[in-house]
């Protein structure tokens, strides 16, 4: 079936409509990975946005039911150039376009990603409709005008306290959409973990004596979550604390730091990004759309990573607590695993070893 994407700038792509059909609105992103699709399309992250894939073929390996970063997709919509119809794995249960769905969740195939790209990169992230049907303009003006995803946290965070056993360190995790690959991680060092959701209390985490906090990745602008930001100021000196992504977004506002939106954001496996502390550069997996400023740093704080892409703020640490945080994925999935150490680095400095960078130099 005919289906077309127009954007909030009124540029028109034709395409067909693929996975469950219906009509689909949200915030167009791009990512430039070659393979991973399964993963972006079940990272919380990615809720309330509909993602075009700038790699040419998508759904040639299937889909499995192992590799997810969550229960379910969580896009709004999937956008490719084209849609493999034969998938070949040991591995695939499944095809792209069933997966979909199941999952509720629209495709379009059959459209020009790179002009769509690079329309994305000149005029920056814009809002975007994708539908099967002919709409008048006021229509989908209206349509754009109402969509907002203010309350995407609520929409992906746990509902409930539960937790996860092991034999080693008990961390806390606040749980803003997490992805499964920062639980393996943290199981594979034998973690015990409590997830807590986005709503829980700085009372109710510090009551369980956790040996650290983790703060989650997740989806929207980091200052919507005022509410989040405020515990988070109650829980820094208390325990050491570790942010990924949102949670890096998170600890930077409660240090007193701002946050801003990227033109259009770094999402994709090939992000360059060097450790100022070690001297070394690392590929990563990255997923974000706002970034820690450069002005008004948060308050003693040192800066550990940049991306050399664009030379944007890619992870901190505190001079004195034992905090520090990242705006990559070193989970990965999917992309390299090259940043694993962040996780090890948690791990030092839950054995109390926590050294800052100024000690290190
Ligand atoms: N992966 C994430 O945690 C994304 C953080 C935030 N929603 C952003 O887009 O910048």
């Amino acid at each position: 079936m005919k289906a077309k994407l127009i954007l909030e700038n009124g540029t028109v792509f034709e395409g067909k409509a693929f996975g469950y059909i219906k009509e689909a609105v949200g915030e167009v992103v791009f990512n430039t990975g070659m393979t991973g699709y399964q993963e972006i399309l079940t990272d919380p992250s990615y809720f309330g946005q509909m993602v075009v894939m700038t790699y040419p073929l998508i759904g040639n390996y299937g889909i499995n039911l192992e590799d997810v970063e969550s229960s379910s997709p969580k896009v709004k919509g999937f956008i490719v150039r084209e849609r493999a119809t034969v998938p070949s794995n040991w591995r695939c249960e499944m095809d792209l376009d069933g997966y979909l769905k199941e999952a509720k969740v629209m495709g379009l195939e059959g459209i020009d990603t790179r002009a769509l790209t690079k329309i994305l990169r000149n005029y920056g992230t814009m809002k975007g409709i994708i539908t099967t049907e002919d709409l008048k303009e006021e229509i989908i003006h209206e349509k754009l005008e109402a969509f907002h995803n203010d309350d995407a946290v609520q929409q992906v965070t746990t509902q409930q306290i539960h937790t996860i056993e092991g034999t080693g360190k008990h961390i806390a995790m606040m749980d803003f959409g997490i992805k499964e690959n920062i639980i393996r991680s943290f199981k594979k060092r034998n973690c015990k973990m409590t997830i807590f959701p986005a709503t829980a209390t700085a009372e109710e985490i510090l009551k369980i004596n956790p040996d650290g906090i983790f703060l989650s990745n997740g989806p929207g602008d980091p200052k919507a979550l005022t509410g989040t930001i405020e515990t988070i100021k109650k829980l820094i000196g208390k325990k050491p604390i570790v942010g990924i992504c949102l949670g890096h977004q998170l600890l930077a506002l409660s240090l007193g730091g701002d946050t801003e939106k990227l033109k259009f954001g770094h999402r994709g496996c090939n992000h360059p990004v060097k450790d100022i502390m070690n001297n070394k550069v690392y590929i990563t997996s990255q997923n974000h759309g706002y970034v820690v400023k450069k002005e008004n740093q948060p308050k003693d704080i040192l800066i550990t990573h940049i991306n050399l892409n664009d030379n944007t703020i890619e992870g901190m640490q505190h001079k004195v607590l034992p905090i520090f945080s990242v705006q990559f994925h070193p989970e990965a999935s999917p992309g390299p695993q090259d940043t694993a150490y962040i996780f090890d680095k948690f791990m030092e400095v839950l054995e109390g070893e926590y050294k800052c960078q100024e000690t290190i130099a």
